[in-house]
Parts: C-alpha cells; sequence; structure tokens
C-alpha cells in the first residue's frame, strides 16, 4: 500500500515538473478545459472530449520525460538526439491535430444550432 502511495507521489511529482517547466503542456490544459467547458454547456461528448484530451496530454508528458532523457544523454548537438526530439514533438502534433478534429466534429454541429446558426 505504500508502494502504491509512493507511485502516486512520484506520478503527481511528474505531473507538477511538467506544469512547472512546459509551456506547450500549459497551454493544452487551458485549452482542454475551455474544451471541455464547451461540451458541458451544449451537452455534447463531454465524454469523448476528457478522453481526447487527455490523450493529447499524455503524449506532451511523454514528449516531456523524453526531453529529459535526451538532454541528460546528450547535451551536446547529435543528430539522434534531433531526431528524438523532433520525432516526439510529432508525435504531440499528430494527435493534438486528430483531437482537434475529433473535437470539432462532435461539438461543431450543436454550437451551430445552439447559437441559431
Ligand atoms: N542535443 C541536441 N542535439 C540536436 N538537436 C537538438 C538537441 N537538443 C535540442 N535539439 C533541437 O532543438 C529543438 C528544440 O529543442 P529544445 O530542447 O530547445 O526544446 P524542447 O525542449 O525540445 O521543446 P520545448 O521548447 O517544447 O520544451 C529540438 O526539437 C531539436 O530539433
Amino acid at each position: 500500500m505504500r508502494g502504491l502511495r509512493a507511485s502516486f507521489a512520484y506520478a503527481f511529482a511528474g505531473l507538477r515538473y511538467a506544469w512547472k517547466s512546459q509551456r506547450n503542456f500549459r497551454l493544452e490544459c487551458y485549452a482542454g478545459a475551455m474544451a471541455l467547458g464547451l461540451s458541458l454547456w451544449l451537452g455534447v461528448g463531454v465524454v469523448e472530449v476528457l478522453l481526447l484530451i487527455l490523450v493529447v496530454l499524455s503524449l506532451e508528458l511523454l514528449n516531456t520525460a523524453l526531453e529529459a532523457v535526451v538532454d541528460l544523454s546528450s547535451p551536446t548537438y547529435h543528430p539522434l538526439a534531433k531526431a528524438a526530439k523532433d520525432t516526439a514533438a510529432a508525435a504531440v502534433l499528430v494527435s493534438s491535430v486528430l483531437s482537434a478534429t475529433i473535437g470539432a466534429v462532435l461539438l461543431l454541429p450543436a454550437l451551430r444550432q445552439r447559437l441559431g446558426l
């Protein structure tokens, strides 16, 4: 039980680190909160929007972890360090585009109806 509590504490320490050090992570949290607020207001796709937000945030956390490992193992320029960081950033980009697209498909019709457009 103590091990489980420690594991949660380490995970929350990771969340705190990402929040403090990663501007993109904070922006994604704000964007996610706005999307969630919109879906709650419309009464549409709340669970789906929450899952999409968690997918993007999970990948951003993995990207942050990978950046730390790369900085530790390759403090000077190396093409493989560049490939690792750029590819991890691309994973975040792909998941963000996917989430924004699915979110728009879910929410836009209800938003149009709500606004009478
Ligand atoms: N050790 C390295 N070797 C080669 N290229 C690197 C190295 N470190 C960073 N880069 C290149 O510079 C880019 C920006 O890296 P930098 O560490 O400044 O930001 P980041 O931590 O990857 O991203 P963010 O600003 O979102 O935290 C990387 O995507 C990569 O292309």
